[in-house]
């Protein structure tokens, strides 16, 4: 029995992975993230911590982050409540795509989670009001290794879907490459 659709993207190692859902009479049951399963889909399979974050207004810009080396992390990113336009950033620098985005759109609905292996930088938009997201990290939270990359930053080019109404300081004074 499928319980994951994986989708490729542009990117190598980026993927988006559909939670296939079983419904029945009183709603649907989901595996929301498998070991064995996604093993193949570009997660290490380690996980060293589940993050939980609430995005209360639409149109808000959280990112772009990323861990530098030895702490770079694969990151499963879910949006359980409201919708967000995912995007991730190849930051390898012998990767052909170095600086190519990858913007997705998670939600609720459509059940669907970005696998973003370490090398990439990670940042979302809010399409609704109160967007949930669920992070599953293979490494722990390293806050000395931390690294940003600004939202704006001309090199990426980055289409936000809507006007952006609200960023944290941190991501705002990130500086462009
Ligand atoms: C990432 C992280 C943060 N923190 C602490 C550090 C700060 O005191 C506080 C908020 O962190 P931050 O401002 O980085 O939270 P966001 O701006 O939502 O960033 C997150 O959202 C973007 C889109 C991501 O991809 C990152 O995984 C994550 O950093 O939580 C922890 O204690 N553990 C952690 O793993």
């Amino acid at each position: 029995m499928q319980r994951f659709r994986r989708i490729h993207t542009e990117l190598p190692g980026l993927t988006v992975v559909e939670r296939m859902q079983f419904g029945d009479e009183r709603g649907f049951f989901s595996r929301f993230f498998c070991q064995e399963e996604l093993f193949g889909f570009g997660s290490t399979g380690a996980i060293a911590q589940i993050n939980h974050t609430m995005t209360r207004t639409k149109g808000a810009v959280r990112g772009l982050h990323f861990q530098r080396s030895p702490h770079e992390e694969a990151k499963f990113v879910s949006c359980l409540a409201g919708a967000i336009f995912d995007v991730a950033v190849d930051m390898r620098p012998d990767s052909p795509t170095y600086l190519r985005w990858h913007g997705e759109v998670l939600s609720a609905e459509n059940a669907r989670s970005m696998m973003i292996p370490g090398g990439f930088a990670h940042g979302f938009q809010t399409l609704t009001e109160n967007c949930e997201l669920i992070y599953l990290h293979d490494k722990p939270f390293a806050p000395e290794a931390e690294g940003g990359l600004n939202v704006l930053d001309p090199r990426v080019n980055i289409a936000w879907p809507v006007e952006i109404t609200q960023m944290s300081e941190r991501d705002r004074s990130f500086a462009f490459i």
